[in-house]
């Protein structure tokens, strides 16, 4: 039985941090959610919705999820990148919030069903110093995580990427114009040994240890780091070099037995293909929201299972908890998952988009409510209007521009 699309809108709200929301709505009367959010470049992803694609979505039957995605994206003769991936992603997702709503079953039952009993999370744990990190870390334990990130103040630099000063709520994109960090790899490179050594000092081996580089090192400084790291046991090292140079992480392996993981800026399967395939990685960090939704994201993992690449999907404060939601319906169900990135969002975002997943013992459950099992308060989102705001940009210290 069809199910025919007649409106689909976007929202965008802004209750501390920016978002853009898909709804689509059936003759029925059910509606789904999608997000749509594309950190510092919202508005781009917003008008591409609007005047692109929502056009397209009336009269079409909801049911067709693979059919829509396959007319989204061979459709269109441009194809891929992050604002078109994120605006399928964006229609994808609302398209299966719809399905299980109507289905009546959390949306992880209609993925395949729960294949484990939670969705294991990793936190943020960040100081400006190494004794402050390893404290955050401690605290973190204590709440219940079981993997935890670190990431500290390098010392002779005024600021480092995933340092903040609200411990929970992280916020890199914090200005109308971009912030401007300050970079330099070999102080770097002498600081992040020491955070791994006092941190297992302090915690022990039982928590797993995860760092985020941000797409900094050449592949033989990554090759070092992940070299000096072995002896720490870090779960993984994230985004050791920029993500387009896939050929760096040939080095890196040659050089090291560290974990590696990136992904969270990839589009499609595409940009992942060769690193899954060659076994240049071992953890995909693609993302329901930025790489075309839970169809195709279920693709790059099914790709992943065959080489024994695991998923560990991003999920900073910048992925909406539309997409948070998205994430653990898909962790829950999917036989490779690895691991799920969680940053808290501030109880203002949460306001706007009431949610059933729930945090315990270190593991995250999307929860048994039909469909995704998050709403969007439309009355509190108009309250919170667009505030444009940029991710930081960052220079080595004799002023080169550096990648952030
Ligand atoms: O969460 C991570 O691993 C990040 O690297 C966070 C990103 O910088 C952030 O989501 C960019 O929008
Ligand atoms: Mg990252």
């Amino acid at each position: 039985m069809a199910s025919p699309i007649v409106d689909a809108k976007v929202v965008i709200t802004s209750p501390g941090r920016n978002f853009v929301t898909l709804k689509i709505t059936t003759a029925e009367g059910v509606y789904g959610l999608g997000d749509a959010t594309l950190n510092g470049r919202e508005l781009a992803v917003a008008a591409y919705l609007t005047e692109h694609v929502c056009p397209l979505l009336i009269g079409k039957d909801a049911h067709r999820i693979e059919d829509m995605w396959q007319y989204l994206y061979r459709g269109a003769y441009w194809r891929g990148g992050p604002v078109g991936m994120t605006a399928i992603a964006a229609v994808d997702v609302a398209l299966w919030d719809i399905k299980a709503k109507i289905a009546g079953l959390p949306l992880y039952q209609l993925l395949g069903g729960a294949c484990r009993d939670g969705v294991t999370v990793y936190g943020h744990a960040n100081g400006a110093t190494i004794e402050e990190t390893v404290q955050e870390a401690i605290r973190y334990r204590d709440l219940g995580y079981r993997a935890i990130r670190l990431q500290s103040g390098v010392p002779g630099l005024k600021s480092t990427y995933g340092v903040s000063r609200d411990k929970m709520f992280y916020e890199p994109a914090d200005a109308a114009l971009p912030t401007e960090n300050e970079w330099s790899t070999p102080r770097y490179l002498r600081m992040v040994p020491q955070l791994f050594k006092a941190a297992r000092a302090e915690l022990g081996w039982d928590v797993e240890l995860l760092h985020d580089v941000h797409h900094r090192l050449t592949p033989i400084e990554a090759g070092r780091l992940g070299k000096d790291l072995e002896p720490y046991r870090p779960f993984w090292l994230e985004d050791a070099v920029t993500a387009e140079h896939q050929a760096g992480f040939r080095t890196i392996r040659d050089h090291t037995t560290t974990p590696l993981a990136v992904g969270e800026i990839f589009s499609s399967i595409w940009d992942c293909k060769t690193l899954i395939e060659e076994g240049l990685i071992d953890f995909i960090r693609a993302t329901v929201v930025h790489a075309g939704g839970l169809t195709h994201l279920r693709r790059i993992a099914a790709l992943a299972d065959l080489y024994h690449v695991k998923t560990g999907c991003h999920g900073a404060t910048d992925l909406s908890p539309v997409s948070m939601a998205a994430a653990l319906h898909f962790g829950l169900s999917t036989s490779n998952f690895g691991i799920q990135e969680y940053m808290r969002h501030t109880p203002e975002t949460d306001a706007v988009f009431p949610h059933n997943y729930g945090f315990e013992d270190g593991m995250l459950h999307p929860g048994d409510a039909p469909g995704l099992g998050v709403d969007l308060d439309e009355g509190l989102a108009a309250r919170h209007p667009y505030s444009r705001a940029y991710l930081p940009v960052n220079r080595l210290q004799d002023g080169t521009m550096f990648n952030w």
